[in-house]
């Protein structure tokens, strides 16, 4: 057992610009805890897909194409590295080119099922070395963690997901404007929401947490506080 603050499975889910990596990064470093995105690991399958030159609506492809790449998700709050075949994809994976390939792919049954057991591995690796981790995706709390000792779902209006999204990839030096931004992260809403696997829902014993008017800060605040009020701090004593 490792010294970390946190003791079990905190679940950050919801729509895209909610805030889930800015706030499950900042929560597993504040509490000695690691960080799980498994929406980088479906990025880096849709990348492995779009590199073989494989349609991404082409289901049967897709699968075969998750099976045979080498994928290895980091789980450092740190620094959260995603290696593709070999080599670090972090930067490429937030391309508009995976972006628009991600929601097809991750919709693939077999695709869910490989990373799904690939994210359990983690979770418990990480459970039985650090005693915590915040994992963020869309299905933490309803598929791949349903025992998670505090299931919390982020939502936000579309327009300042869109605005989040939009400031984040002039950042990174990406063009990009709020409005293609928006009809972005509805069509992505709409297909993820509504796919036949593991649909992005609430849990029903979720918490709602809407991050519209918050800044970064206050939702680390809230996200602290519920931690807390489920017992899941614990003040490492000595050693
Ligand atoms: N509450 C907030 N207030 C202002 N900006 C935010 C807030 N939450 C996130 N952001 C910013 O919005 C962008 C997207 O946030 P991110 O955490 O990647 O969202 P998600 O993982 O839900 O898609 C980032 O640039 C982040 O800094
Ligand atoms: N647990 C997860 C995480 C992501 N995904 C898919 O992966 C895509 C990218 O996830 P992400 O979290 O990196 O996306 P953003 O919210 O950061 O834009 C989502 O639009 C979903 O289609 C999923 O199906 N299940």
């Amino acid at each position: 057992m490792g010294h970390g603050e946190l003791r079990g499975v905190v679940a950050l889910d919801g729509p895209s610009g909610t805030g889930k990596s800015s706030a499950a990064r900042r929560l597993a470093a504040a509490l000695g805890a690691r960080y799980l995105d498994t929406g980088a690991m479906y990025r880096a399958i849709a990348l492995a897909v779009l590199r073989a030159g494989v349609d991404p609506e082409d289901a049967e492809r897709v699968a075969e194409v998750a099976r045979a790449a080498a994928l290895e998700q980091g789980d450092d709050p740190e620094r959260s590295t995603t290696v593709l075949d070999g080599a670090d994809v972090g930067a490429e994976i937030r391309g508009p080119e995976v972006t628009l390939a991600v929601s097809p792919v991750s919709a693939v049954p077999q695709v869910r099922e490989l990373l799904v057991a690939r994210q359990r591995a983690i979770i418990a690796a990480a459970l039985a070395e650090a005693g915590g981790i915040v994992v963020e995706g869309r299905d933490i709390g309803t598929v791949v963690a349903p025992d998670a000792g505090l299931k919390v779902y982020l939502t936000a209006d579309a327009q300042a997901r869109a605005q989040r999204r939009a400031r984040q990839d002039s950042a990174s030096g990406r063009a990009s404007t709020v409005d293609a931004t928006l009809a972005d992260v509805r069509r992505r809403d709409a297909y993820d929401s509504t796919r036949a696997v593991s649909p992005l829902r609430p849990a029903a014993d979720a918490v709602e947490l809407d991050t519209t008017s918050l800044d970064l800060k206050g939702v680390l605040a809230a996200l602290v506080d519920l931690v807390e009020r489920r017992g899941l701090r614990v003040v490492a004593v000595g050693g």
